[in-house]
């Protein structure tokens, strides 16, 4: 992993950000002060409804914050439209999904060039990586299955098996090559390893860790399994650093539990 003070300007900074999901609903996100730098690779950590869906969705600039900042690569997220945040997300971010998002009518190695459909930079990062100087749809296809066969899963695309056909785990591999494929600066993985067992779990990490070394791509990883937080550089706990959350104690007893107990 690259240190963080060989590049000094945050790929992520966050400052004095609220976010709630509507208007008169309560703030369910506020965070002072968080950066992830190039190449970090952080671990999301938090009970559940603490608010890491919501971090995620605001990083990839699906939502935005109501106030405060939230600067991607130096670009505040919070100046630009839905489409421009759509752009920048298709550039700049890769997402594998917590319900990997695969499309039924693409076949799997379609399905893994995607990115490049959409952002022109990530094709011609791939062609770039690739070398390649034919047909860049060839090319595209040789980088999928690079990707896919490091998750084993070249076969079951050389075999042109309809995604509709993969187990959850097998689907969950495609979506992170997905992710991958084009090499974006970010990479957003919202529990890729839960329908996975445990050798392919480690497979996924080593791949994952292996292409963001390559591309110093910045990971930010969400995941109930605590195991894996100490192969991380860092990790964020959603219940110290996201000010919104009632502090612990603060939960209303409505039924008077505390005060029947200590009587
Ligand atoms: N689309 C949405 N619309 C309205 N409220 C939402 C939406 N998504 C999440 N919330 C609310 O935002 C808060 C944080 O939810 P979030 O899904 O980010 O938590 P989480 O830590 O990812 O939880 P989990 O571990 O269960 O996935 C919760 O109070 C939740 O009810």
């Amino acid at each position: 992993m690259s240190n963080p003070a060989d590049d000094p300007a945050a790929v992520i900074a966050i400052r004095d950000l609220a976010f709630r999901w509507r208007r008169g609903t309560p703030i369910v996100l506020t965070i002072d002060h968080l950066e992830i730098a190039r190449g970090e690779r952080v671990f999301i950590e938090g009970p559940s409804g603490s608010g890491k869906t919501t971090l995620l969705s605001l990083l990839a600039g699906v939502v935005k914050a109501e106030q405060g900042s939230l600067s991607i690569l130096g670009q505040p997220l919070e100046r630009m439209g839905a489409v421009k945040r759509d752009h920048f997300r298709a550039d700049h971010v890769g997402y594998v999904f917590q319900m990997f998002n695969l499309i039924p009518y693409l076949s799997l190695v379609e399905n893994v060039t995607l990115p490049c459909r959409f952002s022109r930079l990530r094709r011609a990062r791939v062609l770039e990586r690739t070398g390649c100087s034919g047909r860049s749809a060839r090319c595209l296809e040789e980088e999928a299955l690079r990707l896919l066969d490091h998750l084993d899963m070249a076969e079951p695309a050389r075999s042109k098996r309809p995604v509709t056909e993969l187990s959850v785990g097998q689907q969950q591999r495609v979506a992170a090559a997905r992710a991958l494929m084009g090499s974006p600066e970010i990479l957003i993985a919202d529990e890729p390893t839960s329908a996975l067992d445990s050798d392919r779990r480690e497979a996924f990490i080593r791949l994952l860790f292996r292409e963001c070394a390559e591309t110093r791509m910045s990971l930010i990883f969400v995941s109930h399994d605590a195991a894996l937080e100490p192969l991380f550089d860092r990790t964020v706990r959603l219940a110290e650093v996201n000010r919104a959350l009632k502090p612990p104690g603060a939960v209303c007893d409505v039924f008077g539990w505390d005060r029947l107990q200590s009587t």
